[in-house]
């Protein structure tokens, strides 16, 4: 396993923090390439963060923010994470960022994956910052235990692309990002909070088997080697 862990003792501080590395980050990618990407993930988890990260000063109008991945979801439901993302980080400095989703309204979820693909390919690669989350049952992006797709996400050498995911523990079909577009982010964060999620990373990484707990595929093997933000 090779990551880094960074500890706070409060959720506040772990925002603050992340949100001035997040920050940096960006601003460097302008700096040397004039624009800069970001892939975020959604959940109960980066909302505070969202809204610290908004309020710092660098050159939004140039950082293009997407989606790790998405519920099959419209933009005004109340579990999409275009939603998410526009209420609590689409907002104050970061108000003039472009925005590019996941979710489109086409007549199934392998067209809106399709032209996910076709619209995210404008990103490049590497992505200059992922933020990843993590689920108790150990999926992060939409890479859940037991997904229809989980073995073509995960596959190291596969294409960039945005391809479709149904797994009993998802809710509704999901749109996510191949573990190719996520793991060689020039920075590859991983935000969690709470006592049960650490027991979850301490159990991930005491093992091997990427089906049974898909985080390890981040935690082991990875391009680039994740930074995990933790606070109790
Ligand atoms: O669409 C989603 O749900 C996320 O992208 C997903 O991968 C999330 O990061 C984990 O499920 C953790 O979610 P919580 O923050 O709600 O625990």
């Amino acid at each position: 396993m090779a990551y880094r862990m960074h500890t706070f003792e409060s959720r506040t501080a772990l925002a603050e923090a992340m949100a001035d590395r997040v920050a940096a980050q960006l601003s460097a990618a302008i700096a040397a390439r004039g624009t800069a990407s970001l892939a975020v993930s959604g959940g109960s988890t980066p909302g505070p963060f969202f809204e610290t990260l908004a309020t710092r000063d660098i050159g939004w109008d140039k950082v293009t923010i997407t989606l790790v991945d998405e519920r099959f979801v419209p933009a005004d439901h109340p579990r999409s994470n275009h939603l998410l993302v526009a209420t609590h980080l689409l907002k104050s400095k970061a108000s003039v960022a472009r925005f590019i989703p996941l979710y489109h309204a086409t007549e199934n979820v392998e067209e809106a994956a399709s032209l996910a693909t076709q619209e995210t390919a404008a990103l490049g690669a590497p992505l200059d910052v992922v933020i990843l989350g993590m689920g108790l049952d150990g999926h992060t992006a939409s890479f859940f235990p037991g997904g229809d797709r989980l073995e073509g996400a995960l596959d190291h050498t596969g294409p960039r692309r945005v391809m479709t995911m149904k797994a009993e523990g998802a809710g509704e079909t999901r749109l996510t990002f191949s573990y190719p577009t996520l793991a060689d982010a020039r920075l590859l964060l991983l935000h969690i909070e709470g006592a049960e999620k650490k027991a979850v990373l301490d159990q991930a990484i005491a093992g091997t088997d990427v089906h049974a707990m898909p985080i390890r595929a981040i935690l082991n093997g990875a391009p680039s080697t994740p930074d995990i933000y933790w606070a109790p």
